[in-house]
């Protein structure tokens, strides 16, 4: 029996598991250009990623004061969706340290989680054509726990994903690992410890998410959990 001190992670995806920032630019970008907006930089578009598809293309238009008039968004966001869903794997990859971690948290017998806002579909299409969809036991993605009273996907910041991940996996003791500041509320409203990490799309400094410890490089997880667990 392990002595880890966790019996389940939760882990988000674009910019903690996988570095899909290059993709993500390209679609919101060519959404971008359909409606004659500015193009922007991978860079940017980093500080765009972390609530979903069309928080992302919001962010990118209000950004360029733009009109975010239903009736004008909408085609635009069906173009990025369908232009995603064609090319969500073409430069998307693993972080350094992602699979040597997953496979001895796997050997410890930690079961994995992901909790992501990109669409359940779109997650799933992209961690099975990267060879890594049978490493965990539950996907949630934004879409997959239906929407709340006012309409709202029950995602992240909302701690229904992650109280979804506790039940999936069975877990008695469950940690999260996320990049952005809707990981750390989504974590802190389940109650469950949470990892910042550092390297990822960080909407605003990594040690300023309020995550109980900040990662700059995903193999430093499991020390780090094993910190926390103890403290
Ligand atoms: O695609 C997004 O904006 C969010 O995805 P994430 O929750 O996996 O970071
Ligand atoms: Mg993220």
């Amino acid at each position: 029996m392990s002595d880890f001190p966790f019996d389940a992670i939760g882990l988000d995806l674009d910019g903690t598991l996988l570095d899909t920032k290059a993709d993500l630019a390209a679609a919101v970008n060519h959404a971008l250009a359909e409606g004659g907006y500015r193009q922007v930089p991978p860079e940017e578009v980093e500080g765009l990623i972390g609530g979903g598809a069309k928080v992302m293309l919001a962010r990118a238009i209000e950004h360029q004061g733009g009109s975010l008039e239903r009736e004008d968004f909408r085609p635009l966001y069906k173009t990025l969706l369908r232009y995603y869903s064609e090319h969500n794997a073409v430069h998307t990859a693993p972080f350094p340290g992602v699979i040597e971690t997953l496979d001895a948290l796997a050997a410890m017998d930690v079961k994995l989680a992901v909790v992501t806002n990109k669409f359940e579909s779109f997650a799933a299409e992209i961690l099975d054509q990267l060879g890594l969809a049978n490493r965990f036991v539950t996907l949630i993605g934004g879409d997959s726990l239906g929407k709340d009273a006012e309409g709202n996907f029950r995602a992240k910041p909302a701690a229904d994903p992650i109280h979804a991940a506790i039940e999936r996996c069975a877990a008695t003791r469950l940690a999260f690992v996320g990049d952005s500041t809707y990981d750390v509320m989504a974590a802190r409203a389940a109650q469950v410890p949470v990892v910042a990490a550092g390297y990822g799309y960080c909407d605003r400094p990594a040690n300023e998410l309020g995550a109980d410890a900040v990662i700059d490089r995903f193999d430093a997880l499991i020390p780090a959990l094993e910190r926390l667990g103890s403290s």
